[in-house]
């Protein structure tokens, strides 16, 4: 019955010989994303702001690819115009990767409403700009080879969970959801497949920058699930986008966090569905032992920080 219920039905989506744009393709998981795409025989485009950092991404991705053919797009994805120059540019897109976002862990209280509203700006509103540029031109391309093209957005487990230190970079990431969700009813007779990519802490220069600052109880929280290195979540990615999968954990603390918060979300795997139906209870069992488990830590470490508070 799950086999017949698991819908939208399953999609193949090729990388040999297509055009992927991957935002954000100058640093960390999205350089990876870029390079494995490159290997596979994708034409590959990268946008983010730093034209020198795209041009040495650039150049390690034709070094590691052996590809010549890899476009830069120098943008702001918070600036609409300035990412519908940039593709009509870069040329009709297959599969178009959202992957740029940044972060900057901090207390809401003491967090700045100018550093909130730039976390937004990027990752939500520049993900916006983005699939309004790319679209109509994706849309004529599947109808065109009448093969079907995909639109993955990089959430974050933070997007799937709440966590101490995250209220604007979660809700940020949540959002993507919602996007992900709607959009997929709105383009799936257009034979796009949405997949929402949902990793755990990523060795990365964004990571890097955000360990200077990150409050401790964050990094205990997120210490909850496993750390990867960006080619190993980069992998998980592109297998994610290929086989058309909607919802796309990275780890195995990720494969329960999909099963706790699988929610109303499209499923086309039957088998994913089958553990889905039997093994919500259970997870959600397990994310109470979670959230235990982080109370208790939160609230014994104001104890002992009483003082300094
Ligand atoms: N690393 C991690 O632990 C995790 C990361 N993620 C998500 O994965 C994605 C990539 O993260 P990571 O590889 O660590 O990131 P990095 O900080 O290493 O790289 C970020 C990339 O995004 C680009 N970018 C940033 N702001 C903009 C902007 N306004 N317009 C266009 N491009 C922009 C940067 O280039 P430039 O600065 O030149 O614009 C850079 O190429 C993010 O969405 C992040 O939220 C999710 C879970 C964990
Ligand atoms: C049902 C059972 C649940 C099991 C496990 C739950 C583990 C949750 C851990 C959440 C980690 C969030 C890391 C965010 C990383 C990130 O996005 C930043 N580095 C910024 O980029």
């Amino acid at each position: 019955a799950l086999a017949f219920l698991a819908r939208p039905r399953a999609a193949r989506v090729p990388l040999k010989g297509r055009h992927v744009l991957i935002t954000g393709g100058s640093s960390g998981i999205g350089l990876a994303m870029a390079t494995a795409a490159a290997r596979e025989g994708a034409r590959v485009s990268i946008l983010a702001r730093n034209l020198a950092r795209l041009e040495e991404a650039r150049a390690a991705i034709q070094r590691e690819s052996g590809r010549g053919d890899v476009g830069v797009l120098a943008a702001d994805v918070r600036d609409a115009d300035a990412v519908a120059r940039a593709l009509r540019e870069a040329g009709p897109v297959d599969v178009l990767v959202c992957n740029h976002g940044v972060f900057a862990p901090e207390e809401l209280e003491r967090q700045d409403m100018e550093e909130i509203k730039w976390m937004v700006d990027i990752n939500l509103m520049g993900t916006f700009h983005l699939i309004k540029a790319a679209l109509p031109a994706m849309k004529a391309r599947t109808r065109e080879t009448r093969l079907p093209g995909s639109i993955a957005i990089m959430s974050s487990q933070a997007g799937q969970v709440g966590i101490y230190g995250y209220t604007a970079y979660s809700a940020s990431k949540f959002a993507l959801r919602g996007l992900g969700e709607a959009l997929q009813h709105e383009v799936i007779t257009d034979n796009i497949h949405v997949s929402l990519i949902f990793p755990p802490d990523t060795e990365t220069p964004g990571l890097e920058e955000e360990h200077k600052r990150r409050p401790e109880l964050t990094n205990i929280i997120a210490g909850s699930s496993g750390g990867m290195k960006a080619n190993d979540v980069a992998k998980k990615a592109l297998d994610g986008i290929k086989s058309g999968k909607f919802i796309v954990p990275c780890n195995f603390e990720g494969a329960m966090l999909a099963v706790a918060t699988a929610g109303l979300s499209p499923q086309s795997s039957p088998v994913m569905a089958f553990l889905e139906v039997i093994g919500s209870g259970l997870m959600r069992f397990a994310a109470l032992c979670f959230q235990w488990n982080w109370f208790s830590t939160i609230e014994s470490y104001y104890a002992k920080n009483k003082k300094r508070e």
